[in-house]
């Protein structure tokens, strides 16, 4: 089996950033979000449940799932986010180790990297992982992340900050922390490689 690298990070922390990073270098990448999008596309698993929970106002003419609609009522309403999670996150989960396992039978990647947004929220994760990554930054520079790339309000990512762990609760889960509040995107990229040739050095690798 080939180790198993979480990646995690607030909204706008850079996670996917460093994800992209080690990919390039040759890295397997599993994104949990690309997967939940995917269950949600017209056709995708999680169509059917999300209609019976939530009603067939969540759907969109084209058999998506209604991602500003969904996205309003799951970050004002804890339970409604829980309903969301509890159909969303055991597909997720086994597609992430449907993928782990197609990674170590088929890719010449040394390490699997799992880019993971709610690692910290949840109790599973760390024990299923060989080395946890942190991407960490100040809140107000996630915030200004978000809002240059999306036309999310001040108010409507502070709703969804207040749902994801806080930085302490997530740097609590941390083999190794990217303080990605000073770099640029060139030196995020160099922190990467460095890291990576760490990981390299100290992970167990299969031959
Ligand atoms: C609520 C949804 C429809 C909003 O979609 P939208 O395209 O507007 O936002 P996007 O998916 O890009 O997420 C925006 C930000 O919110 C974060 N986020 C997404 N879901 C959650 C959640 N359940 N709890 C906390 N933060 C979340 C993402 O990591 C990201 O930082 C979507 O996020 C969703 O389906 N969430 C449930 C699945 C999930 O838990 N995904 C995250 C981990 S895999
Ligand atoms: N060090 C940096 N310098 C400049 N821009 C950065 C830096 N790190 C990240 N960014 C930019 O900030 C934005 C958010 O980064 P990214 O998408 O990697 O975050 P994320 O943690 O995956 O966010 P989300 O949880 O919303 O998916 C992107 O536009 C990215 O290019």
């Amino acid at each position: 089996m080939k180790p198993r690298i979480g990646v995690t990070g607030g909204i706008g922390s850079g996670k996917s950033t460093v994800s992209e990073r080690f990919a390039q270098l040759g890295c397997a990448v599993i994104d949990a979000d690309e997967i939940a999008r995917g269950l949600t596309l017209p056709g995708g698993a999680a169509i059917a449940a999300i209609q019976e929970q939530f009603g067939a106002h969540f759907i969109t003419h084209e058999g998506a799932l209604n991602r500003a609609q969904m996205r309003e009522a799951v970050f004002q309403d804890p339970g409604a986010k829980q309903r969301l999670e509890a159909i969303l996150h055991p597909l997720i989960q086994r597609s992430i180790f449907d993928r782990y396992a197609h990674a170590c039978e088929h890719s010449a990647a040394k390490v699997v990297i799992f880019d993971i947004p709610l690692l910290a929220e949840s109790q599973q994760w760390s024990p299923r992982l060989d080395q946890v990554i942190v991407v960490d930054c100040e809140e107000r520079t996630q915030l200004a992340r978000v809002q240059a790339r999306s036309q999310l309000s001040a108010e409507a990512v502070a709703a969804i900050m207040a749902q994801q762990a806080s930085r302490e609760q997530r740097l609590r889960k941390a083999d190794w922390v990217i303080w990605n509040e000073t770099l640029s995107l060139q030196a995020l990229g160099d922190e990467v490689l460095g890291l990576y040739n760490e990981l390299i050095a100290v992970l167990p690798l299969q031959h």
